[in-house]
């Protein structure tokens, strides 16, 4: 144990990681208030610091950015799962490779590379208020968004990296890749492997854990290997479209390796997918119990472009206050992954005279820093007006510092244009109680990235005529 830092005692073996299973978010930020802002827990064999307030959150993670820049190697994820094809930037512990994926992601993902995929952005959402269209039958039945939402998130992403599109949720390379980075994010939990803190159970011949997470990889690098072999194709052929892969040319002064290459889409992928969509799942089914906010944000869209234009100008960077307050309460209140991604310190650090040693793991909890009284006032209410008051306080939901979301800029930008169209084009039903509170209705407690449970709603067309005309203008 670190000394000087307070925390709960735990059993022999196990130390604290049977009290987190449940609710780790929720067990830590209980901790917090008697152990204070930052304090420590066993897991297992690991110490872990665990960081629980804005000010501690700020202090730690920006004051020590470089200090904090590494990620901890873990044994599901980065010894069973880890694909051959390289590890992705999120995983990576702080190294000469790292950096340089990290400047290839920057030169990729910045604002000048986001504005090249705008038309992405349009596509991909207008194919998405289609599809609630065409399979909620212009709001005369109830649907589970999911699967709209998650192909919507993962062609944006495709696109963006090899340059192929899911053209539908029917697709069976969509299906394959939906269950398989599910399972493999779920390696990645630090609360879902046990394993990972209680070496002795790795021992286990037959450990599902470890057997499930080999099978994913598998999965993941024959997928994997497809893409890259057929954009290498159309390449030769000169026939493929502008993305991350085919622009090696365009990062060669970071003198990327194939390997490296191949890490910042899967990146893209891993970063990108799950995250977003989940975001979505959970905001739909609480906007749908409440009209209020649909229609104030109705009236808002309204103001912005008219009643007459339900889908609005794909280009448009985040003008419409409301909504951009909306996506960034939403990224706030359900803060789909609670706590972040681990960090190792690669430095000593201090805090408040205590010595945190270099090699120690750290645990931002977002979850904790969204829900904090001071700087979010009833922090258990939705208010995207909360963002007026404050328009400049952080966004936990990305985490903080060097290692912070890679994709946050490509993010806003996407759940902005989402929001905008879905709200501009339908009003959201539902006639039963859905349970979507975040801190007790997602679908597996231990999971990386949360998600709410399965629901069903109605796309009811605010203007029916003019969405089926302004849809066949798209096409
Ligand atoms: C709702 C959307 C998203 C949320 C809530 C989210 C959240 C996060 C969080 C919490 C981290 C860890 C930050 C830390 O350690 O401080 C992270 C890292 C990362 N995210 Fe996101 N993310 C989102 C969307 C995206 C998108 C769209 C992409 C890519 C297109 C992306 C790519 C990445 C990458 C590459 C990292 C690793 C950064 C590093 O380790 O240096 N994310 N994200």
């Amino acid at each position: 144990r670190i000394p000087g830092l307070k925390g709960p005692r735990g059993w022999p073996i196990v130390g604290n990681y049977f009290d987190i299973v449940s609710n780790a978010a929720l067990q830590y930020d209980s901790w917090g208030k008697q152990y204070g802002d930052v304090y420590q827990v066993q897991l297992g064999s690991t110490t872990v610091v665990i960081v629980n307030t804005p000010t501690a959150a700020k202090n730690i993670f920006l004051t020590n950015s470089h200090a904090l820049s590494s990620r901890p190697v873990t044994y599901t994820f980065h010894k069973i799962a880890s694909t051959t094809a390289g590890l992705t930037i999120g995983a990576s512990p702080y190294d000469d490779s790292l950096k340089r994926k990290k400047k290839g992601i920057a030169a990729a993902l910045n604002r000048p590379s986001i504005q090249t995929y705008i038309p992405y952005f349009d596509r991909e959402t207008r194919a998405f208020i289609d599809d609630l269209m065409t399979y909620g039958k212009a709001g005369t039945v109830t649907i589970d968004p999911l699967p709209m939402i998650q192909r919507l998130s993962l062609s944006l992403v495709m696109t963006i990296n090899w340059g192929v599109r899911i053209p539908s949720i029917d697709d069976k390379l969509f299906k394959e890749i939906v269950a398989v980075e599910e399972e493999l994010n779920r390696t990645r939990s630090t609360v879902g492997n046990a394993q990972d803190h209680i070496p002795i159970l790795r021992l286990n011949p037959f450990n599902p854990t470890s057997a499930k997470a080999r099978i994913m990889r598998e999965r993941r690098d024959e997928y994997l290997a497809e893409l890259s072999s057929d954009l290498a194709k159309k390449m030769q052929e000169g026939t493929n479209k502008p993305c991350i892969q085919a622009s090696v040319i365009k990062f060669k002064e970071v003198e990327l390796t194939e390997t490296e290459l191949t890490a910042i889409s899967l990146s893209v992928l891993g970063g990108g997918f799950e995250t977003v969509s989940n975001t979505m799942q959970w905001s739909i089914a609480f906007l749908a119990q409440h009209q209020d906010i649909q229609d104030k944000a109705y009236e808002e869209i309204c103001k912005f472009q008219g009643s007459d234009e339900p889908l609005c100008d794909a280009s448009d960077d985040q003008k419409c206050g409301y909504i951009l307050g909306l996506a960034k309460e939403a990224l706030r209140y359900f803060s789909v992954i609670p706590l972040a991604l681990p960090r190792e310190t690669i430095k000593d650090i201090e805090y408040e005279g205590v010595r945190i040693p270099s090699g120690s793991t750290v645990y931002m909890n977002a979850w904790a820093c969204n829900r904090d009284p001071e700087l979010f006032p009833d922090p258990d209410r939705f208010e995207p007006e909360r963002w007026f008051v404050r328009p400049d306080a952080p966004v936990f939901a990305f985490g903080l510092g060097y290692r912070m979301c890679a994709g946050h800029l490509l993010a806003m930008r996407e759940l902005y244009l989402i929001f905008m169209r879905l709200l501009g084009s339908f009003r959201i039903e539902t006639s039963e109680k859905i349970d979507c509170d975040p801190s007790k209705d997602m679908k597996l407690p231990t999971d990386l990235i949360m998600a709410p449970r399965a629901y069903r709603v109605a796309f009811k067309p605010r203007n029916e005529r003019r969405l089926v005309e302004s849809l066949a203008n798209t096409a």
